[in-house]
């Protein structure tokens, strides 16, 4: 099976995080014998500043003919403004063009011993356990727009077969647990006819393919208002659109403490056990313009998705889940008589090579240290 990676790091704290993973990358492929084939690119503010475009024909190319995987870090900063196009149209229309259409973002806590780093009480918190499907190709984000100096509009359109693909996804992602979790889908049923669609087709798909499973709907504001209340009502499954899922995202990181230990999956098909599935990974969080440059941004959101590429890409289960077990143990080791190999927005006073360095070690000691010439 070909291994093809496309690496955009971006800007900012893009390329600081990607160095880490990308040598957590390299200890699997020392540990396993595997090789990875990986191309180098821009996408960005990176790649308007070269090419005078947030990504090249050759990019969105690369992406859909020959890559297996992208791996990216994030794009965008004040430099760049907020005109149109932007560093950040480059990120969607590498999604569009791969029709990467479901973006899983998990929230969770990598390590029990972060639960206090939520802003929210520990008895709320402590076991909130949820997968995040986020459409990723359709809604407000890719609808037709229209913008002059005085109005602006953007559609907010979606048709049948989009809503059907994330709730099939949904019901497999539910599908993966023994017994299987609960899905929960969310809209705007009550004001959008966007949102009264969607209902009606998650409706349709669950109750003809999957009636084994709990399907509850949930409007969107409401579940904002929930996920601080009682986030642990949605552990399972929250399928919704791309503006929501967007926003929900973002507050399930805020329900952890901090974005850096959080990862994504944007897959372009239903995922099966040991099926690979091309699909572009990358943290939630962005650029973080305010902290690049110092050497103190926390790699594990950019890890955490390459393990995230390694399960659903290319099938390497054992691997990803040590990566996900040698980020954990990195985060809860006190063997220094403290949390030094944390990063600060966990806690510690650590940089960020030195928690990829210690995450790499542990990795090696996991996975047997040399090649042991398993081929995958
Ligand atoms: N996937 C992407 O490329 C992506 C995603 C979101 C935002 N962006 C872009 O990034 C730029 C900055 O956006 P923003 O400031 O709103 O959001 P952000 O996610 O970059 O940062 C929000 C806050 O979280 C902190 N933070 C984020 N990641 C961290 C990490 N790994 N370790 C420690 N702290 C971390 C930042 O320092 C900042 O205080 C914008 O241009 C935005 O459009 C890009
Ligand atoms: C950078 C931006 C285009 C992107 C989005 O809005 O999808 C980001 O916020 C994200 O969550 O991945
Ligand atoms: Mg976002």
């Amino acid at each position: 099976m070909s291994k093809k990676v496309l690496v955009l790091p971006g800007d900012h704290v893009g390329p600081e995080v990607m160095e880490q993973a990308l040598r957590v990358l390299d200890v699997v492929q020392e540990a396993t014998g595997t090789k990875f084939e990986l191309k180098h690119d821009l996408c960005g503010g990176c790649s308007i500043d070269k090419h005078g475009k947030s990504v090249t024909d050759e990019v969105v190319k690369l992406s859909t003919d020959w890559a297996d995987a992208i791996f990216f870090g994030s794009a965008g900063g004040p430099e760049w403004g907020h005109s149109w196009p932007n560093p950040e149209l480059g990120l969607l229309t590498l999604r569009k063009a791969t029709a990467a259409f479901a973006n899983l973002r998990p929230c969770t806590f990598v390590s029990k011993s972060l639960t206090h780093l939520s802003p929210l009480k520990t008895e709320i918190v402590e076991g909130v356990d949820f997968m995040l499907v986020r459409e990723n190709c359709g809604g407000a984000y890719f609808g037709p727009k229209l913008e002059d100096n005085d109005s602006a509009q953007d559609t907010w359109l979606y048709t049948r077969p989009e809503v059907e693909r994330c709730a099939h996804i949904a019901a497999a992602l539910a599908l993966q647990h023994d017994p299987p979790l609960q899905v929960t889908s969310s809209d705007k049923a009550n004001v959008l006819a966007s949102g009264r669609l969607w209902r009606r087709v998650v409706s349709e798909v669950f109750e003809k393919h999957y009636p084994q499973l709990t399907l509850k709907h949930q409007l969107a504001d409401s579940l904002a208002m929930i996920m601080i209340k009682n986030p642990r009502a949605f552990n399972g499954v929250i399928v919704t659109d791309n503006t929501f899922g967007d926003l929900l995202s973002d507050e399930a990181g805020g329900l952890t403490g901090t974005l850096g230990v959080l990862p994504s999956a944007s897959l372009c098909d239903i995922p099966a056990k040991d099926k690979p599935v091309k699909g572009i990974y990358e943290p939630i969080h962005g650029s973080a313009p305010d902290i690049s440059g110092k050497g103190i941004v926390n790699p594990a959101a950019q890890i955490l998705s390459l393990a995230m590429m390694l399960r659903f890409s290319f099938v390497m289960y054992k691997e990803a889940d040590a990566i996900e077990a040698a980020v954990a143990k990195v985060i809860d080791d006190k063997s220094k008589g403290g949390l030094e190999i944390r990063t600060g927005d966990i806690g510690g006073k650590a940089g960020t090579k030195e928690m990829g360095d210690a995450i790499c070690s542990v990795l090696k000691e996991m996975l047997g240290g040399s090649s042991n010439g398993a081929a995958h």
